[in-house]
């Protein structure tokens, strides 16, 4: 068993009860984006103060799990209204609490920042979603970039007949000096090294030039925060981002959160798997282009209403008619999203024709196809690639009782168990908390038979 993926999943769960088959209609509100919210979160241990920030998403279970980690570093955490303080004054130490850290991918956030602003961190290795070997190699490459002494630890933690390994990052700042600016080329664009290494980079001594970084919405995000802060990072957004380094930042900014562009584009599914018209608000329309390029194609009818509503309708009398099936590869923005691929396949089970899905990003993120096979869905898999083959080629959505792997996972089987014929469960419950607040209240409010259960009630 390795560390670095326990999972809330572990213990007794709730589940979602699903009748299939109901229309949607009406509005929905997008919270916060969670990964955005993940980053500026590590993002205010940079400099010493009270941060506000509003829109945060303060109901997922990884939010939470993110206070934690703070909150051990001796940072104050306060929800008052809506409305997240995040007092870092009292930062006092540089390891937080590896629990914590071990639940969630950005665990490993904190690392840059406390590094930078202490000169030293040790930071378990995190967890997150179990997609794949997830390393954190250019996190580390980068930070010695930039003057740090990295080392990766390992122990080996034997409990009765169980042991498990358990990693962490040891990293201080070379001969006691604080870090320095450099240049970094990023193999792959990733967007937590990316983040990472910006926040490290604004406390560096000089300037610093990072490049092939991720042009993700959540890294604009984070810069935005970190110049409000005093930083000075230019070029978010685009392959090449420069950093000029200050002593010390000013400090305590206010900052509003980014709508969730993957909360988004899961409703944007939902209304297409449903064959329903619906609209949604906040969104920011140009960080959901690729997907609403491929509901267009599939023939969807996608409108925005005002700057920050959009309305999609894929309303046709069976849920048989109509919708075409596609070819579709994931990729670092502004490609198609790795975190739309689950949800975006389950509505291809329902198209006609074979579809192919090709997840470049994550080696394992096909965890949904099993469980959406227990929903009648034909999908076959050679290597990276899933055939889907659509409903017109043997794929026949009916109720089943499935098992969330993943958060994406999770959110995949519940729009296809509102696609299927009868009752479907929904278990792992808790993975879909981490990263969607009030999922089945909003698909209610919007006409869906969705319902929480304790998972000791069974409808087989
Ligand atoms: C909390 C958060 O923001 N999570 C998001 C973030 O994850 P995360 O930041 O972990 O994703 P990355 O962009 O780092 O990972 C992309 C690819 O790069 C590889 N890689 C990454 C780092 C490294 O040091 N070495 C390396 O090889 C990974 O194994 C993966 O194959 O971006 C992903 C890609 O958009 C999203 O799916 C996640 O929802
Ligand atoms: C993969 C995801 O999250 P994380 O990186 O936090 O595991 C996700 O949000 O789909």
């Amino acid at each position: 068993m390795e560390s670095h993926h326990i999972h809330e999943a572990s213990r007794p769960d709730h589940k979602l009860v699903i009748v299939g088959g109901s229309k949607l209609s009406g509005h929905v509100n997008i919270s916060g984006s969670k990964n955005s919210a993940l980053a500026i979160l590590a993002g205010t241990l940079c400099f010493s103060g009270t941060s506000k920030l509003h829109n945060s998403p303060n109901n997922l279970s990884d939010i939470k799990t993110m206070f934690s980690v703070l909150r051990s570093l001796g940072a104050r955490v306060e929800v008052l209204n809506g409305e997240l303080k995040v007092d870092t004054d009292g930062l006092c130490s540089s390891e937080p609490c590896s629990d914590s850290v071990m639940k969630i991918r950005a665990g490993i956030f904190v690392l840059g920042p406390i590094l930078a602003r202490l000169g030293e961190a040790t930071v378990a290795l995190p967890g997150g979603c179990d997609i794949g070997a997830r390393p954190i190699d250019l996190y580390i490459r980068g930070l010695r970039e930039l003057g740090a002494v990295v080392e990766l630890i390992y122990m080996l933690i034997i409990f009765l007949i169980n042991y498990y390994r358990h990693g962490k990052v040891c990293a201080h700042a070379a001969n006691g000096r604080g870090l320095v600016g450099g240049s970094f080329c990023l193999d792959y664009p990733s967007v937590g090294a990316t983040e990472t290494l910006m926040m490290a980079a604004s406390l560096a001594d000089g300037n610093t030039v990072l490049s092939n970084v991720a042009k993700e919405p959540e890294v604009v995000d984070l810069a935005q925060f970190l110049n409000a802060s005093g930083a000075c990072v230019e070029g978010a957004g685009s392959s090449t981002i420069v950093i000029r380094g200050r002593k010390r930042l000013d400090g305590p900014a206010e900052h509003t959160v980014i709508p969730d562009r993957i909360e988004a584009g899961t409703f944007m599914i939902a209304a297409a798997i449903t064959r329903s018209c619906i609209s949604m608000s906040p969104v920011i329309p140009s960080h959901l282009s690729s997907l609403m390029d491929k509901l267009s194609a599939v023939g969807c009818k996608i409108k925005q209403t005002t700057s920050h509503t959009v309305e999609i309708s894929a309303e046709r009398l069976k849920i048989e008619d109509g919708l075409q099936g596609l070819d579709v590869r994931t990729g670092p923005f502004p490609q198609f999203p790795t975190d739309l691929q689950p949800q975006l396949m389950a509505l291809l089970t329902t198209c006609s024709g074979t579809s192919s899905v090709e997840e470049s990003v994550f080696e394992g993120r096909m965890g949904h196809v099993l469980e959406l096979e227990k929903l009648g869905a034909r999908i076959r898999v050679c290597g990276s690639t899933a055939l889907v083959y659509g409903m017109d080629q043997g794929s026949a959505l009916y109720a089943s009782r499935v098992v969330a792997k993943d958060l994406r996972c999770g959110a995949s089987l519940v729009l296809a168990g509102m696609a299927a014929e009868g009752i479907t469960e929904v278990e792992g419950v808790s993975h879909i908390d981490r990263g969607y607040e009030d999922l089945e209240m909003k698909l209610k409010g919007l006409g869906a038979q969705i319902s929480r259960q304790s998972s000791l009630i069974s409808h087989f």
